[in-house]
């Protein structure tokens, strides 16, 4: 069944949502068509055969497991956090890199399971053989190329070969660049360039580099939402963290701290220490690069300050 309408009257719209604070929070049922209108409006009405495009983004939305916190919504988040920056953050991009950050966004972790790339080497499971890095995010991947090429949701039929096979292995790098663990690599050399002056956007390493810190940033956009959204965000990642961490001890391994349950009294040091030391200088490179988007470093800092002030109570 195909959304019924798949326009959102303006009325309808969210408020906010053409700002970095936008959550879902009770907007699920329109997000199919909320995802629809960014696409329409950065990359141009017709330029889709709709009913594919309906198809697909309901598609991506059954591909993605009810799980606490690596669910449709965290897709469909990192994807307007991707618009928003496309939109708004004075940098210009090809058609190709638009279209493929959205759909790399919003396909990010499609058939997510809530347990991260550790834990299939850790358990030597199947998934860890397929892949010897960014084994997940490989998964991601191949999800999103099944159902790119499933019966009536080929929306980038219009291409000609060669740009299928170019938007591909964009939206592969957009989607492998979702890991983490390449992140720390990326920051460096970036932060290295800037502070020699010798970042240069018209130099493909560069922009690739600013590429993968768009979707590190976009990725983590939960922690720089408005405090009372980001309180509950992070009750639903830790959930999840610690199922894996319950799975791990099964097979008698010991989990990170922040997986787990044993540890719940430290979240809110766990949540400074992660901004400290992911989110602030990663935030802050992205500042440095493109300015406007300074909302993000903001929401962040604002989200430390207050995680601070829980843990001091815990104290
Ligand atoms: O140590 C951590 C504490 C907290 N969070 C976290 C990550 C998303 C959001 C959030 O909070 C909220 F949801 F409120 F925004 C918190 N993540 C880690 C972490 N450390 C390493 Cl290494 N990898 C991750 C990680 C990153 C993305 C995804 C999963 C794990």
């Amino acid at each position: 069944k195909l959304v019924s309408n798949p326009y959102v009257p303006e009325e309808q719209v969210p408020a906010a949502f053409d700002t970095y604070a936008f959550f879902c929070y009770g907007h699920e049922e329109i997000l199919p068509q909320l995802f629809i209108r960014m696409v329409e409006q950065t990359l141009g009405k017709d330029r889709f055969e709709m009913e594919k495009l309906c198809r697909f983004t309901l598609t991506m939305r059954k591909n993605y497991r009810p799980i606490q916190y690596h669910n449709w919504q965290h897709g469909f988040h990192v994807a307007h956090c991707v618009w928003r920056m496309i939109e708004s953050c004075g940098m210009e991009f090809t058609w190709m890199e638009k279209i493929g950050l959205l759909i790399g966004g919003l396909a990010h972790d499609v058939d997510h399971r809530g347990y991260n790339n550790d834990f299939f080497k850790k358990l030597n499971l199947p998934m860890a053989n397929l892949y010897t890095t960014s084994v997940m995010e490989q998964h991601h991947y191949k999800q999103t190329v099944s159902i790119l090429q499933a019966e009536g949701h080929d929306i980038l039929s219009s291409m000609s070969s060669e740009e299928y096979r170019d938007i591909l292995n964009f939206i592969r790098t957009v989607i492998i660049n979702t890991d983490l663990a390449l992140y720390f690599p990326n920051n460096k050399f970036l932060s290295g360039l800037i502070e020699k002056d010798e970042f240069d956007i018209k130099l493909k390493p560069h922009r690739d580099g600013l590429i993968s810190l768009i979707m590190t940033a976009s990725d983590l956009c939960a922690i720089t939402k408005p405090w009372e959204t980001q309180k509950k965000t992070a009750k639903l990642i830790y959930e999840e963290f610690y199922m894996q961490g319950d799975e791990e001890k099964k097979h008698g391994i010991q989990p990170l701290p922040m997986m787990d349950r044993l540890n719940e009294k430290d979240i809110a040091k766990q949540q400074v220490g992660f901004i400290n030391f992911v989110c602030k200088p990663m935030y802050t490179t992205l500042v440095k690069l493109l300015p406007k988007t300074e909302p993000l470093l903001s929401g962040c800092l604002v989200c430390k300050d207050n995680w601070e002030k829980e843990a001091a109570e815990v104290a």
